[in-house]
């Protein structure tokens, strides 16, 4: 197996223009596929799981000029569901951003469809959106275990109306349901049931669709109602944000063995709700500049902070690193759904801040770390968890040096991290 080991590092600055959104990259090529008009997109996230997403829409026959640098593409829209074709197979990866969205666009589609992806796709649940989707009359099959891929979908057109869903698991599942909401036949209110995780994600899902022309009644992330017989309306352009988990490393860096590291691609008004780790940083006690097209993080003593991490499960990871480096322990709470993600996230994580020598207490949906005085060398594991790959790159910024197991794990969202990281050391 392929390792990476980072001497320590004993100061970190620079600037990083951010690679596109991977949750933006992939709603708006959905988006565009499915819009009249055509899509010119920028600063698209060039990644696994956006080339999942980009496959499966070139199999469905959708028409889209991808560039060399595969940063920017035009995309011809249908300007409604997906047309028949042939009976196909789609491999989906370990794309939760494909996976989810492109499940509920094609069981509203004339089209027959197997979805499957990586082993670890077969292993994260999908029950909850397949049960919503049934309720409107979807035709779609578990191929081996209930309530997990791989699928098969006889899609067909569906006629909207009252459904719930669980929401307690993930938010992909209602992120997919109010996508094609406006395309059925007629109106739909979606109701949630348990209480929804990853909230700010729905927000992103309402704004790019309201920029595609649909609005969608939020009612307190609680209900939400949607006009049917709509159809998407392309914007013309779209600039992609950088992505706002990504900077997550760069900011964290910052905060532990910085200088200054500036992230530019987002800002204060991005619609990423990961933008807010860095509120978290700062709780810690870094300095945080928010302008409208960077966000900057300066050193400072770091202590342990105590927090509900749920609106931001992706970036959360970020925070059990630096915990390695603040005063006193760090509790990042209410993260159960850590456990169905890349790998069980809440148990890699125990695992591998041990084996730096961290106390850990790993709950059910919480994790406590305390920080040794001075870090050991070890391996880590990375669990093909591109996060897992990235959070223990901030381990180098002790005395310590760190070795990454199969480091190429990043090219599910950031191919380029490691070298964009080391660009930045000294
Ligand atoms: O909608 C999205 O783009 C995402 C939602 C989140 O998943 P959950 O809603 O499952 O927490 C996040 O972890 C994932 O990386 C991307
Ligand atoms: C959970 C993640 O991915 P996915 O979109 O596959 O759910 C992630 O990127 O951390």
């Amino acid at each position: 197996m392929k390792t990476l080991t980072l001497a320590p590092i004993n100061h970190i600055a620079g600037e990083v223009h951010l690679p596109g959104s991977k949750s933006i990259s992939n709603r708006v090529l959905l988006l565009a596929a499915l819009a009249e008009g055509t899509t010119h997109i920028t600063n698209l996230l060039d990644s696994d799981d956006v080339k999942h997403m980009l496959n499966a829409l070139s199999a469905l026959g959708i028409r889209y000029d991808l560039s060399t640098c595969r940063t920017k593409c035009t995309v011809h829209g249908l300007g409604g569901l997906f047309q028949h074709t042939e009976e196909i197979t789609l491999f989906l990866g370990n794309a939760g951003t494909a996976m989810r969205p492109l499940t509920a666009a094609l069981a509203a589609s004339d089209v027959s469809v197997t979805l499957t992806g990586e082993p670890r796709m077969y292993e994260r649940p999908i029950g909850h959106l397949v049960d919503a989707l049934r309720q409107w009359q979807a035709d779609i099959q578990y191929l081996e275990n209930k309530s997990f891929p791989p699928l098969r979908i006889n899609g067909k057109a569906l006629a909207g109306g009252r459904i719930t869903i669980d929401g307690s698991i993930s938010s992909q599942f209602l992120t997919a349901v109010l996508m094609i909401a406006p395309l059925l036949t007629s109106d739909s209110e979606i109701v949630i049931e348990g209480e929804l995780v990853s909230k700010p994600y729905i927000d992103i899902t309402l704004a790019l669709m309201s920029r595609f022309g649909v609005t969608v009644e939020n009612q307190q992330y609680q209900r939400f109602l949607v006009t049917g017989n709509q159809r998407y309306c392309s914007p013309g352009q779209w600039l992609v944000e950088g992505d706002a988990s990504s900077a997550s490393y760069f900011l964290a860096a910052a905060a532990i063995k910085g200088g200054t590291i500036k992230v530019t691609g987002i800002g204060k008004h991005a619609v990423q709700g990961d933008i807010h780790f860095a509120d978290a940083l700062a709780a810690m006690g870094a300095h945080v500049e928010w302008a409208d097209d960077y966000i900057a993080v300066t050193r400072n003593t770091l202590r342990g902070i105590d927090r509900d991490y749920n609106a931001i499960p992706d970036a959360a990871m970020t925070i059990a690193t630096t915990a390695l480096f603040a005063e006193g322990p760090t509790v990042i709470r209410n993260i159960y759904n850590w456990r169905v993600k890349e790998t069980d996230r809440l148990a890699a994580m125990a695992t591998e801040l041990r084996k730096v020598g961290a106390e850990v207490e790993e709950g059910h949906d919480y994790i406590k770390v305390t920080p040794p005085k001075a870090l050991t060398h070890a391996s880590i594991a990375t669990y093909n968890d591109h996060r897992m790959a990235m959070c223990f790159s901030l381990v180098a910024l002790s005395d310590t040096a760190v070795t990454i197991e199969d480091p190429d794990c990043t090219a599910k969202t950031f191919p380029s991290y490691f070298d964009v990281f080391k660009g930045l050391s000294s």
